[in-house]
């Protein structure tokens, strides 16, 4: 990219969120990641260098040793004329979702982040005339806390995402409560993974996205948006998935497009090399927490119907859902456990202030600090350097809580030897595809409080609405057979 030649005509807006906004070129398959900011709060050029130097850092020397060479792209830090980010942020604001609109584009220093555009495929540097087609999911969370030091025993039972649904709808965030649960997506189970896939097509929130072209065609742009509409999806993937076929529209092929998408996503994310390190962080079998959710509704239905809760199938190790486990289990203590140790590592900054640069809090985010990553002992001998250990690890692991997998999908030509690329068939068609993660962003030491308190929120109002409403059902009902059994036995 030539840096003095910027032209921000070339330049279109292609999402945002709540910390950075990502523009695309029209041509080139390039974006530029620029920094979002509340508007009082600016950051000196030198410090937004090296926040985005970090960002590059981390990904480099963390993250592409847990996931793997190919699923991560680190990018660089660029320097940009300020002219042509400031007439790129004016070209772009009207397109931003409203909810958005509380941060700024950093506009003052200069500096972004350039990547290649993931939502086509990575390997080409120019885009092709080829159609792509690109799904975007942030999986979240797809564990449920194993720890000693948790306290609600909710907490053993229900998964994060979905006693957060509950107070996301109760705040307005969303407007339903979604049928998605991580750990049917991440349990490995075909089944269980259709169901997760297909119920994040009905409620995408901010966890579904599909793109044709690089252009966004499915998913929210915020609380605002219109809901899903299956058949204009349908009608936008009818020729990938039946390219030559006249299978007539309506409901029928409707259906049979959106259970094509799903099957070849499953069958994506199932795929994958064993490259990267994620396996060093593999935890004992004890250490796992229970395999399904309880509210998750795929495992209370199977429930209803008097059958076992589904068994573990597990994913292949290779995958990059297995590895990004992995990576977000590195969260042993839950944030119950891990808050008294960010507080030992704060009393200690208190005292020893010039100690924050040697304990790597805000970087460099080198070997070294990868290397301190891999001891997953939970022995507390009382130290500073163990109450480190484990709040790194901790912001790692809600790093990789937060990050979304694109897999772009190109259908293949007649000559696919030709493709260097691995293959996904479907049944009418094929396509070459590749599997990436974004957003691996380290999320900063100074966001552990306001976990803490958002943990207990999420809990407390599950347990003060859902639960308590679930138990008023169960009594009523147990009410009910206790009547019923009266009755029965009168007669
Ligand atoms: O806390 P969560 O689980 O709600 O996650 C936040 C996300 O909300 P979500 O639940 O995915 O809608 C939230 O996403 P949205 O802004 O809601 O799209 C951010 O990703 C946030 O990360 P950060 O503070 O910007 O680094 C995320 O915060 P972190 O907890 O990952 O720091
Ligand atoms: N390299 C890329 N190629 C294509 N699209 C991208 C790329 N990086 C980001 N995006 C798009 O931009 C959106 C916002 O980027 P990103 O998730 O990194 O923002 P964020 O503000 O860091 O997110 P969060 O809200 O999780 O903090 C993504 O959801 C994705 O659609």
């Amino acid at each position: 990219m030539d840096e003095g030649k910027m032209d921000e005509n070339e330049w279109g807006y292609h999402g945002e969120g709540n910390k950075s906004l990502v523009v695309a070129h029209a041509q080139r398959c390039v974006v530029l990641r620029f920094l979002k900011f509340p508007p009082n709060r600016k950051k000196t050029s030198e410090e937004i260098f090296q926040h985005l130097q970090n960002i590059v850092d981390f990904g480099k020397n963390v993250m592409k040793e847990f996931l793997g060479e190919n699923y991560v792209h680190c990018g660089e830090v660029v320097q940009l004329p300020l002219d042509f980010v400031k007439q790129l942020c004016l070209k772009i604001q009207c397109e931003r979702p409203e909810s958005r609109c509380d941060k700024d584009l950093d506009t003052l220093s200069g500096y972004a982040l350039c990547l290649p555009n993931l939502a086509r495929l990575q390997t080409y540097r120019f885009a092709e005339h080829r159609p792509i087609l690109c799904v975007e999911i942030k999986p979240k969370c797809g564990f449920i806390p194993f720890s000693s030091d948790v306290t609600h025993e909710m907490k053993h039972k229900v998964c994060r995402y979905c006693m957060h649904q509950h107070l996301k709808v109760a705040t307005g965030k969303w407007k339903q409560i979604s049928k998605y649960c991580p750990l049917d997506l991440y349990s490995g189970n075909k089944q269980r993974m259709y169901f997760a896939l297909k119920s994040l097509l009905q409620e995408a929130q901010n966890n579904l996205k599909i793109f044709k072209n690089g252009e966004l065609i499915y998913g929210c742009k915020d609380a605002r948006s219109p809901v899903a509409d299956w058949s204009e999806l349908a009608h936008h993937l009818k020729p990938f998935f039946f390219p030559s076929n006249g299978l007539a529209s309506g409901p029928h092929c409707t259906r049979a497009v959106i259970r094509e998408l799903v099957r070849v996503i499953t069958r994506v994310l199932l795929s994958g090399s064993d490259k990267g390190r994620a396996g060093a962080l593999r935890s004992g079998p004890g250490l796992r927490g229970p395999p399904v959710c309880e509210a998750s509704p795929f495992s209370r239905s199977l429930r209803c119907q008097g059958k076992n809760t589904p068994e573990r199938s597990g994913l292949p190790k290779g995958c990059l859902l297995y590895k990004t486990l992995q990576v977000q289990m590195l969260d042993l203590l839950d944030i119950e456990g891990l808050y008294p140790l960010y507080r030992r590592v704060e009393r200690y900054l208190e005292e020893f202030p010039e100690q924050r640069k040697t304990l790597q809090i805000d970087g460099p985010y080198d070997e070294a600090f990868y290397q301190r990553l891999l001891d997953l002992s939970t022995e507390d001998d009382g130290t500073v350097a163990f109450a480190l250990t484990k709040v790194q690890q901790y912001r790692v692991a809600m790093t990789a809580k937060d990050c979304s997998i694109m897999i772009a999908l190109s259908p293949c030509l007649q000559d696919a030897s030709s493709d260097q690329r691995p293959i996904v068939p479907s049944s009418r068609s094929r396509f070459a595809f590749s599997v990436s993660v974004l957003d691996l962003d380290l999320k900063p030491y100074e966001s552990i409080p306001h976990q803490y308190k958002l943990d207990g929120k999420i809990v407390n109002y599950y347990l003060k609405t859902v639960h308590a409403k679930d138990a008023t059902v169960m009594s009523t009902r147990f009410k009910e057979s206790e009547d019923c059994t009266l009755v029965l036995h009168k007669v």
